[in-house]
């Protein structure tokens, strides 16, 4: 595979904060990449060092094998950018407005017309802009930068802000585009969302990428304990505490809680008393990793 995107050592500083602090990361051509971080990481601020939107006070960036860098026109049809804020031009219909980012790029209005319909907005295609939910818009920037074909694909927190069903539907469009060939690049601070999507993440806080892999690996190489619980009252929590494999044991009145690293001995011997009540078994996840990296709690 080839590496799409190559950056070193990146750095952006803002007065006092270092918002890119030395972010190194490659991109191979095909992938479903995700930076992936809290609010104020940093992740905006690389992504756009990376499509030539900002200017990076260090390192170096070759984006398909150019600089990103002074503005480069030679890329613009290659790439395409979903930004945080989209802007569409007022009062037209969806079907009106993509056409018009299309023809930018000399792109047919038929063509422009199956991209509304790859998003599932056809039959939004004579809504104004407007008029559109926050997920429907959402869907239109996503198509307004996919309309000319481009190879590599940004999208800035593409499913803020949007309902649980409306961030399933956009998941379902982005899978697809990435399956068709094109390498994406999304910026997230929805764990869930780049365990389920991305091939490999890059985690990110305070400018830094801490951790790169793929999410299984990440999760894996961590180590962690497993959560294994039960209806609080099944057995009490010195009971819990004297299970084989138990470490920690915690009750909130709701649940009873149990970490463990074996969990299967820990099940088995809850069942052995009959105390399976409720009973629920949850892995570690990149919540987890980001933990275990911070030593704090993830908060997006
Ligand atoms: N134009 C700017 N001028 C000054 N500081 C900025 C500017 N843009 C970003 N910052 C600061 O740089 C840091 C990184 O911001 P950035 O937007 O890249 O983070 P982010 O991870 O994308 O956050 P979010 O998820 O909230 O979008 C933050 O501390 C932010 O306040």
């Amino acid at each position: 595979m080839s590496n799409t995107i190559v950056a070193n050592d990146l750095l952006k500083r803002y007065g006092d904060v270092n918002a890119v602090d030395g972010v190194s990361l490659t991109v191979e051509a095909g992938e479903f990449f995700g930076i992936l971080g809290p609010n104020g990481a940093g992740k905006t601020t690389t992504l756009e060092i990376i499509e030539g939107l900002r200017q990076a006070d260090g390192g170096e960036i070759s984006v398909l094998g150019h600089s990103p860098w002074p503005r480069n026109p030679a890329l613009l049809p290659r790439i395409g950018v979903q930004l945080q804020a989209s802007a569409f031009f007022e009062r037209l219909t969806a079907r009106e407005q993509l056409r018009t980012f299309g023809s930018l790029y000399g792109v047919p209005g038929r063509k422009a017309d199956a991209m509304l319909e790859t998003v599932g907005l056809g039959d939004k295609a004579d809504t104004q802009v407007e008029k559109l939910s926050g997920g429907q818009a959402q869907r239109l920037s996503i198509a307004c930068a996919l309309v000319h074909e481009p190879e590599l694909v940004f999208l800035d927190e593409p499913t803020a802000a949007l309902d649980p069903q409306a961030r399933r539907n956009l998941w379902d469009v982005l899978r697809a585009i990435n399956t068709d060939g094109r390498t994406i690049v999304l910026t997230t601070h929805y764990m869930d969302e780049a365990e389920i999507l991305c091939d490999r993440v890059a985690i990110m806080d305070r400018g830094r990428i801490l951790r790169s892999g793929a999410p299984a690996a990440l999760v894996r190489d961590l180590d962690a304990a497993a959560r294994v619980s039960v209806s609080s009252g099944t057995l009490s929590v010195d009971e819990a505490r004297a299970l084989p494999g138990a470490d920690e044991v915690t009750d909130d009145q709701i649940l009873l809680t149990i970490s463990t690293q074996d969990a299967p001995n820990v099940v088995r011997a809850l069942a052995e008393r009959g105390a399976l009540d409720g009973v629920q078994i949850k892995g570690s996840t990149l919540e987890d990793v980001f933990l275990g990296l911070t030593g704090r709690e993830y908060r997006a």
